[in-house]
């Protein structure tokens, strides 16, 4: 009997910031690509590895010309794919992630860093709970259109009466953050199926429900564009932030935030027109996986 002895296998490691979870798949030497099934496999939870999205670590001389263009003094390219195989321009967690696997792997040290992504380059800093990155400045998608309550466009999410005013925050990928009365229980929407955000993002969104805790301090559940309900999401908190913000008229007392997510508490800074996320990361397994014949 002949077996099939050609399978490939990869390097991976597993990592995860504030339980927002991603397939690391180390590309030193620019391999391996991956296409959009491949990304599928490793993401899925039960056939795969399991992941929100799979991230390969990529040397900036073998990224595309157009991230290579812009990357500055960053030596890595993180390479970001959400869960169904689609690119996102940027994850806030997957960077603090991404940092981490860089220092374990002894690929960047020191305090600082940069590191090249979609949407540009981010600036890492080491602090004592894991890495900060500065997201770079935000920008209201439809100003234009946002009308004086601070809305430019409804959500409807199954579990809420009725659609919801909603407000479009563009982080480098796209956000839309609802911002729920009082009254209303986070824990009732029902994330399983997607909210319908009317008008419709021509790019899709990435879709906060956001309740005031305190002073300072705001709870939040997302879908993700490409994945679903997720556990976290760093670029989603800085949105959810900058809204909430500017829904309160910009006070220029509150510029240290905390952001409830059901995967843990992240910390959102805004200072000098950007905004800088941190948070707790992990590597929590390293391992060869064998991809499936295509
Ligand atoms: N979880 C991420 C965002 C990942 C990308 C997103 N799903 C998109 O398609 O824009 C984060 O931590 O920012």
């Amino acid at each position: 009997m002949v077996f099939n002895v050609l399978v490939r296998t990869i390097e991976f490691a597993k990592g995860h910031g504030t339980r927002n979870d991603f397939v690391l798949v180390p590309a030193l030497d620019g391999a391996p690509e991956l296409t959009a099934d491949e990304v599928v496999f490793l993401a899925d939870r039960r056939g795969g590895i399991g992941g929100d999205g799979v991230i390969r670590v990529v040397p900036v001389e073998h990224a595309p010309e157009e991230v290579r263009a812009g990357a500055g003094d960053a030596r890595w390219f993180m390479d970001y794919r959400n869960q169904d195989g689609s690119i996102g321009e940027m994850c806030g967690n997957g960077t603090r992630v991404f940092a981490q696997y860089l220092v374990e792997h002894g690929l960047e040290s020191g305090a600082e860093f940069d590191i090249a992504t979609r949407d540009g380059v981010k600036r890492m800093t080491a602090g004592a709970d894991g890495f900060e990155v500065d997201l770079g400045a935000w920008r209201l998608s439809r100003e234009d259109v946002a009308d004086e309550r601070g809305s430019d466009s409804v959500v409807q999410a199954v579990g809420a009466p009725e659609p919801l005013p909603a407000l479009s925050v563009d982080m480098g990928n796209p956000h839309t953050v609802v911002a729920l009365p009082p009254e209303f229980d986070l824990s009732t929407i029902d994330l399983t199926l997607p909210p319908r955000v009317d008008p419709h993002p021509e790019l899709g969104s990435n879709v906060e429900f956001v309740r005031a805790v305190g002073p300072g301090h705001i709870a939040m559940r997302v879908h993700e564009r490409g994945v679903g309900e997720t556990q976290s999401c760093g670029t989603g908190a800085a949105a959810a932030v900058v809204a909430t913000w500017w829904w309160a008229g910009a006070p220029v007392d509150q510029l240290d935030w905390r952001v409830d997510v059901p995967g843990g508490r992240l910390g959102i800074r805004l200072h000098g027109g950007h905004v800088l996320l941190s948070g707790p990361a992990e590597i929590i397994a390293r391992g060869r996986v064998a991809l499936p014949d295509s």
